[in-house]
């Protein structure tokens, strides 16, 4: 299924989740406050894929994941990450349940069912809230921000020149 623009390194997709009892409470709560004046933004967002409250998450991941999986294993880099609001189902895409597995097991399980004979895998897990990034694998009691850096070299490339 051909579904995604061929020309760009970096894809943006939205999930859309199904309304839980507490949003239609909140519908609710809207629909009584209605005689306010209501102003639409309305901002046009240009994706490569929509997916449904209907699809899941293994539809998902054979879409968008399991190409980028079948060509690390190839030696290219790739990423995926999930942002989103609070609730908005990150979690559920990215680690699932045993009855759902999401995005991160189905990805380790075709890497172990691809890698053949001696094969290097380094595996981060990180997260980043509040503009902090945090590695999840370090003891939470022991976890101190990681720091951001532009380039491998501790210094800037503008410091460098600047020095030279
Ligand atoms: N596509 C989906 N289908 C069914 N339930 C979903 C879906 N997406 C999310 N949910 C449910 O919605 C709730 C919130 O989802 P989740 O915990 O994944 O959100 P989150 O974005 O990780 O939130 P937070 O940022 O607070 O950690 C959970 O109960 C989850 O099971």
């Amino acid at each position: 299924e051909k579904i995604m623009a061929e020309d760009s390194a970096v894809k943006v997709c939205v999930r859309v989740r199904p309304l839980i009892d507490v949003n239609l409470t909140l519908m609710l709560v809207w629909r009584i406050n209605y005689k306010y004046l209501l102003f639409f933004l309305i901002t046009i967002f240009i994706l490569d894929r929509v997916f449904t409250s209907h699809e899941t998450t293994d539809k998902l991941y054979q879409t968008i994941a399991k190409p980028l999986v079948v060509s690390t294993v190839q030696g290219y880099n790739g990423t995926i990450f999930a942002y989103g609001q609070t609730s908005s189902g990150k979690t559920f895409t990215m680690m699932g349940c045993d009855k759902t597995p999401g995005v991160i097991p189905l990805a380790v399980e075709d890497v172990f069912q691809t890698i053949q004979n001696e094969f290097l895998l380094r595996v981060s897990y990180m997260e980043i809230y509040n503009e902090t990034v945090s590695d999840l694998l370090v003891d939470s009691w022991k976890r101190k921000p990681l720091e951001v850096r532009e380039t491998l070299n501790v210094i800037c490339q503008h410091c460098k020149e600047d020095e030279e």
